[in-house]
């Protein structure tokens, strides 16, 4: 290793994913094994081109800059600008398994050689930013760990396909395994002791079915009460229910999802709906129950399941993770605009609100919903099939804002390092 004072970075782009079939419940809390597989999607990661500049911003994504240099004194990390300790197990799993295949490598402009051996000696710095809010029940564990071992990968020459990486990123969080591919992804449970044989594989990735529109409605940013790594500890404790789910419930539903995959939206959208109530009824047979969902949830929940009614054949998916924020799949774009015109007529917002901060992502949808500015959300025609009683059950202000996206793409590097959140002088955050 020459001993010149440099600098070598790396940085990367995860969207974070949503799970279709929930993965609640561990068999071993430190290698982050899980008691059933479980099935992700990704949908959130939409290109949003901002007109007046050449940057390109994605929708809920984590961007992570690692470096390496001669410089640093130890292994240390900044979360959204604030530095945090780096010393909790989950950290230091990935940060060990990654270093140990680490490989020689090269940068011949900058004049650097780090050789294998060398990793062992060498310190990072780790900054990582969430364009979304953090431990909101939006899995940010997810995209953060994922994009902390692929940029960390990528540094140091890690030749391991995604599959193998997905192993590392699981001991970070268990839903990070599925987030090192793009598309509908399974995390298998695997039998091993040792975790060897519990990854992640791509079902089908982002193209396959990419008519699917995902609108999000961040019903709250708050930091949630139970963690998800808490609340499903509390679970497997508490709740009898956990394991019929397990046993009787998920390994059928893996299967049938899977055969779904193929394009058969009426029994993608029964399952999520069926495995998002099942994993929130877990969590409420839990000794002392967990509420994650609110009465906005609850509401959504049901204007989608009369929605679907009268239509005879589902339209329209819902699924909520550990929080009360619903991601809902429309089967195409048609739908995804009576959709977000329905939303909209329901959860209208604040009068003094800019349109362009409550409808996110490919705004583009409004267009169809012929909207222009928040008056024009007044105007909304009524929903079919409600009666006139409930015409003036509106909810102003229960939602905080929407994103309408796609189903997305895996991780990605940024080689444009103006982009990079450490200073590539000094390895310390911008
Ligand atoms: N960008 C990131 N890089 C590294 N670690 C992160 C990042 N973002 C979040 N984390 C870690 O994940 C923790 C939050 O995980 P938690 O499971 O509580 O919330 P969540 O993932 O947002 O919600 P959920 O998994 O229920 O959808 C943070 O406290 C932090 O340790
Ligand atoms: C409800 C879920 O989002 C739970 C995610 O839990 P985490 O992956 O955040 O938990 P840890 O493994 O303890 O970090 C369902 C899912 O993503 O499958």
């Amino acid at each position: 290793m020459n001993q010149k004072k440099w600098v070598l970075m790396a940085t990367a782009q995860t969207p974070t994913n949503i799970a279709v079939i929930k993965y609640w419940g561990k068999r071993d809390e430190t290698l982050i094994l899980t008691i059933t597989a479980a099935i992700g999607m990704r949908p959130w990661f939409y290109p949003l081109m901002i007109s007046v500049s050449p940057l390109i911003q994605t929708t809920f994504c984590t961007t992570t800059t690692v470096a390496v240099s001669p410089l640093f004194h130890q292994d240390r990390m900044w979360l959204n600008g604030k530095e945090m300790s780096l010393s909790g197990i989950r950290y230091q799993n990935c940060l060990r398994e990654i270093r140990s295949r680490a490989n020689d490598v090269e940068d011949e402009k900058k004049g650097i050689k780090i050789e294998k051996k060398d990793w062992e000696k060498l310190h990072v710095h780790i900054a990582s930013y969430n364009n979304f809010p953090t431990a909101a029940g939006l899995a940010s564990s997810a995209a953060g760990f994922a994009c902390l071992v692929f940029a960390l990968a990528k540094l140091m020459n890690v030749k391991d396909d995604e599959g193998k990486l997905s192993t590392i990123a699981r001991q970070g969080s268990g839903s990070a395994c599925r987030s090192l591919f793009g598309g509908f992804v399974k995390w298998i449970t695997g039998n091993k002791e040792d975790g060897s044989d519990s990854f992640s594989v791509q079902l089908a990735d982002e193209k396959h079915w990419d008519d699917l529109v995902i609108i999000i409605a961040v019903v709250s940013s708050r930091q949630k009460e139970t963690s998800s790594t808490t609340g499903m500890r509390e679970s497997v404790e508490t709740s009898m229910f956990i394991e019929h789910r397990a046993k009787d419930v998920v390994p059928q539903r893996i299967i049938q999802m899977e055969e779904a995959i193929t394009r058969d939206f009426p029994s993608v959208a029964r399952l999520t709906c069926a495995d998002s109530n099942q994993f929130h009824a877990v969590c409420l047979d839990t000794c002392p129950p967990i509420f994650y969902m609110n009465d906005t949830s609850h509401r959504i929940i049901s204007y989608v399941e009369k929605w679907n009614r009268s239509e005879g054949t589902p339209q329209v998916a819902y699924t909520f993770d550990a929080g009360p924020n619903a991601v809902l799949i429309a089967r195409n774009r048609n739908i995804a605009t009576q959709l977000l015109q329905r939303l909209l007529f329901y959860f209208p917002p604040p009068l003094d609100t800019d349109l362009n901060s409550y409808v996110l992502g490919d705004a583009s949808i409004l267009k169809d919903v012929g909207i222009q500015s928040v008056k024009d959300v007044e105007y909304l025609p009524q929903p079919p099939g409600i009666s006139n009683n409930n015409a003036s059950l509106k909810y102003k202000g229960d939602v905080n804002y929407f994103i309408c996206t796609k189903p997305g793409r895996g991780p990605v590097l940024l080689s444009d390092e103006s982009q990079a959140l450490l200073n590539a002088e000094t390895g310390l955050p911008k």
